[in-house]
C-alpha cells in the first residue's frame, strides 16, 4: 500500500485562540515537507492533528498507512539500559536493533535516564526507524543535535523517501529535505 496524508481546510484552536485556519496538504510516497515557523505558531499542534492526537477545530484528515511521531516526549523506559528500552520496542515491532544507524552502538547497556539531549533524540530515531511506519511526522527532529546528527537525521528522511515512505518535519530551524519542500504555517494565521 501506498502511503498518504492529506489535510483538507484544517483549523487549530488551543484554549481560546484560533491558531491557523485553512490549511489543505497532500503527501504521498517518496514526499517530504518541511513545516517552518516561530515558537507558538502552532507547529507541534499541526503535527498532533496530523498523528489524530488532537482533533481539528475544522477540516479533515486522511491517513493511509501506519503513523510514526518523534517528538520531544522519548517513550522509553528511563529505568533500564537503553539496548534493553528498545528491544522491547523491536519484538513489538518484529524489527531489527537500530542502535548503529544512530550512532548509540556503544551505549546499549547506558540506562536511558543518563544520555544526554543529543543522545535522548538519537534514541527517539533509533525507535523511530524500528517501528518501520510509512509515514513520519517528526516535531523539531534536529533539537539538541550536533552538526553530525543533524545531517543523520537529513540522511535518513532522504532515506526513508526514497524507499517509499514520507515524512512531515515541523522545525525553526533549516533542514534539508528531499526536494526541499516548506509550508510556511504563518501564512494559515487566524
Ligand atoms: N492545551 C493547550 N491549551 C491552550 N493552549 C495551548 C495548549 N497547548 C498549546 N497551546 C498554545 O498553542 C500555541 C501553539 O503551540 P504549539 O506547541 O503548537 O506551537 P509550536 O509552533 O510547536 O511552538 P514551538 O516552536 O515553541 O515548539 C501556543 O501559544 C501554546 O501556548
Amino acid at each position: 500500500m501506498q502511503p498518504r496524508l492529506a489535510a483538507t481546510n484544517l483549523a487549530c484552536r488551543r484554549g481560546d485562540r484560533l491558531l491557523f485556519r485553512g490549511l489543505s496538504l497532500e503527501l504521498g510516497a517518496g514526499d517530504a515537507l518541511h513545516v517552518t515557523g516561530a515558537n507558538g505558531v502552532g507547529k507541534s499542534s499541526l503535527i498532533r492533528i496530523l498523528a489524530g492526537l488532537l482533533r481539528p477545530f475544522a477540516g479533515a484528515i486522511a491517513r493511509e498507512g501506519r503513523v510514526a511521531l518523534v517528538d520531544e516526549r522519548l517513550a522509553l523506559d528511563e529505568t533500564v539500559p537503553l539496548g534493553t528500552a528498545l528491544g522491547f520496542w523491536s519484538r513489538l515491532d518484529r524489527s531489527l536493533p537500530t542502535l548503529d544507524r544512530v550512532g548509540l552502538a556503544d551505549l546499549a547497556d547506558v540506562p536511558v535516564r543518563f544520555l544526554s539531549t543529543g543522545q535522548r533524540k538519537r534514541a527517539a530515531l533509533a525507535r523511530l526507524l524500528a517501528a518501520q511506519a510509512p509515514i513520519w511526522l517528526l516535531d523539531e527532529p534536529l533539537n539538541g543535535l550536533d552538526d553530525e546528527g543533524k545531517r543523520l537525521v537529513e540522511g535518513l528522511i532522504s532515506d526513508h523517501c526514497a524507499d517509499g515512505g514520507l515524512c512531515l518535519a515541523a522545525s525553526h530551524q533549516p533542514i534539508a529535505l528531499p526536494d526541499g519542500k516548506t509550508l510556511a504555517l504563518r501564512a494559515f494565521a487566524a
